[in-house]
């Protein structure tokens, strides 16, 4: 790793050299640690700062063909206030939806702490033109949209045409404005942890806030071992560059007790500066009930059952 950064991203031949010059990833060291720390026990009150942390770093979704205006203005209730019978229930981070839907989201949260986040560019699979893309980003900005998450493609990434990546995601950042981006790498479309890495670094190369794992729309989506791949990534670019990215684990994140793993991997593989929603949110869609469930359990030592709390 010689070149300078600002040099890498000159042609798809520096790219490859230097994505392809980052040191491999260790398949099963990644999956023994972080097997490792995924069973690691935390005291009951770490747990209960824990389960709050996750809330606050949740970014409640909904991205069905199905939605509805009023389906997105009751999960936006739902943002502020995860549980209406007790005020000390932290709001979650963002909501995310279609972009079609971010002024009723907007509208919804006015006046909130909570951001709104649209999924754009072609999502899920980010097949259309560069043009359609950044009109879907400038559109959703315009609508309000706090926060832009954008596929990769998958397809060009596969194919080593880095340069194309590189300039589609440098081209939405550049319509992102003011709004933070978010750069999902669909990583169970990548096949390899040494993928994973080199999609990392190529996303935060060309301007990312955030990388994220996956849409939620293919499996396997957020894994910990992946997530481990992209805490490294983000350390490792911190330590170059002294700017810090983000991470989103995202699809697949239903547990309380897997939410919490994640933060175990946030705070020993990059560290606590990441352990804030500026830098690290959970992207799920039927989360926050478990872990409302498990909050008052922890409080009252009683469950309360999934139907006690609002759908997700
Ligand atoms: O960005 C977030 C994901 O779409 C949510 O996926 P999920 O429905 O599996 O929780």
């Amino acid at each position: 790793m010689t070149t300078p950064l600002a040099e890498v991203a000159g042609s798809n031949a520096t790219l490859r050299a230097f994505l392809h010059g980052l040191p491999g990833v260790d398949r099963v060291g990644a999956d023994q640690r972080a097997a490792i720390l995924g069973t690691r026990s935390i005291k009951t009150t770490a747990k209960a700062q824990a389960l709050d942390a996750a809330i606050q770093m949740v970014d409640l979704t909904t991205l069905e063909g199905a939605d509805t205006p009023g389906k997105v203005r009751a999960m936006c209730a739902k943002a502020v206030h995860p549980d209406p019978d007790d005020p000390t229930v932290p709001s979650v981070a963002a909501v995310c939806v279609y972009p079609d839907l971010v002024a009723d989201a907007v509208a919804a949260l006015r006046g909130t702490a909570v951001k709104v986040a649209a999924v754009a560019t072609a999502f899920p699979s980010g097949r259309s033109s560069l043009e359609v893309k950044v009109a879907d980003t400038t559109l959703a900005v315009a609508a309000g949209a706090d926060e832009i998450d954008m596929v990769i493609d998958r397809g060009a990434f596969l194919a080593g045409d880095y340069r194309k990546v590189y300039e589609e995601i440098a081209a939405v950042k550049a319509a992102c404005g003011a709004a933070h981006l978010k750069v999902i790498l669909e990583t169970g479309e990548l096949a390899t942890y040494d993928n994973v890495r080199r999609a990392s670094w190529l996303a935060m190369l060309a301007g990312a806030d955030f990388i994220k794992t996956s849409t939620g729309k293919i499996s396997p989506a957020a894994t910990p071992p992946v997530v481990l791949v992209m805490l490294e990534a983000v350390r490792d670019f911190f330590a170059r560059t002294g700017r810090r990215v983000g991470v989103k684990a995202a699809g697949g994140i239903r547990t309380a007790k897997d939410a919490i793993k994640y933060l175990v991997l946030v705070n020993e593989t990059a560290g606590e500066d990441w352990l804030t929603p500026e830098y690290f949110r959970l992207g799920a869609s039927s989360l926050l009930n478990d872990l409302l469930m498990q909050r008052r359990k922890l409080a009252t030592g009683r469950y309360g059952g999934a139907d006690y709390f609002t759908l997700d």
